[in-house]
């Protein structure tokens, strides 16, 4: 139930501006895909609006300056699940997910039954209850990915960002995050940002399109507003056909030449 404003954001590292002049706004249970070629700054702009990199501009949750918010209040506004995580390789899957209910968690610091309760619905949605009592050094690089998004998940942020959340997941367990990100969306009324190489999922999970070239929004506008051939070719040197699935979803399929 939150509503995300980002007004002319740059960032990037030492002397080097990665993202410049990023502006726009996310409604409340609103879903903004971020797309763009290699390097266009795509996981910089998440960095920035989570306020982990150095940057100048305005995000605001609700209309409130996120740098202004105490931590347990910004980690309930705001979770982040980071494409490459660190982790800590000796906790079980359960110990780590329930990481993410800090947050919500009582003077005491314990955990209740609500608390395991989100983290065990997950757990069985993201298809990682066999492996709750694993340590995290122990699972393949797609069940780790699942690990770290049902981490974030549990935090149960009103804005979720998510680092090209589908890597390294097969089809089915993709789809299986995208349904589950869109039944906290509408259930919750959680507002998500997710970066996505994938541009056919993109266009079936997001209701709008950010895209990113040279860290400047070149395109921003409903799916088939932005994944057009022409805009294609022009910021990825790409050649693909947009095809529609029996539903009317577009699939941005690729032309050899
Ligand atoms: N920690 C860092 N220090 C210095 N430069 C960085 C750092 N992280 C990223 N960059 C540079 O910033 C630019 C944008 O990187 P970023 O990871 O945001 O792009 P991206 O669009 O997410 O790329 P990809 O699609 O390859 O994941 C790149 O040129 C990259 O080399």
């Amino acid at each position: 139930m939150s509503t995300l404003e980002v007004h002319g954001l740059s960032a990037g590292y030492r002397r080097s501006t990665v993202i410049s002049d990023v502006s726009t706004t996310v409604d409340t249970g609103g879903w903004l895909g971020i797309i763009g070629p290699n390097g266009s700054g795509k996981s910089t702009l998440l960095k920035a609006v989570a306020g982990l990199v150095r940057h100048d501009g305005h995000v605001l949750v609700d209309g409130r300056p996120l740098a202004s918010l105490r931590r347990r209040e910004r980690a309930r506004a705001l979770g982040y699940a980071p494409q490459i995580p660190q982790l800590p390789i000796g906790l079980t899957v359960t110990d780590y997910v329930l990481l993410g209910r800090t947050p919500h968690l009582g003077v005491l610091g314990r955990e209740g039954p609500t608390d395991l309760d989100v983290v065990r619905a997950l757990l069985e949605r993201l298809d990682l209850t066999r492996l709750a009592d694993r340590a995290l050094s122990t699972l393949s690089g797609g069940e780790r990915q699942r690990a770290v998004l049902a981490r974030a998940l549990a935090q149960r942020a009103g804005v979720l960002l998510l680092d090209e959340p589908t890597t390294g997941l097969d089809v089915g367990h993709a789809q299986a995050l995208l349904d589950l990100v869109d039944e906290l969306r509408r259930e919750l009324g959680t507002t998500v940002v997710m970066t996505l190489h994938d541009l056919t999922l993109a266009a079936q999970y997001a209701e709008r399109l950010l895209l990113l070239d040279e860290g400047r929004v070149a395109a921003e506008g409903t799916p088939a507003e932005v994944l057009t051939p022409a805009i294609l070719a022009e910021r990825y040197t790409a050649r693909v056909t947009v095809l529609h699935t029996p539903d009317g979803a577009p699939v941005i399929a690729p032309v050899r030449a």
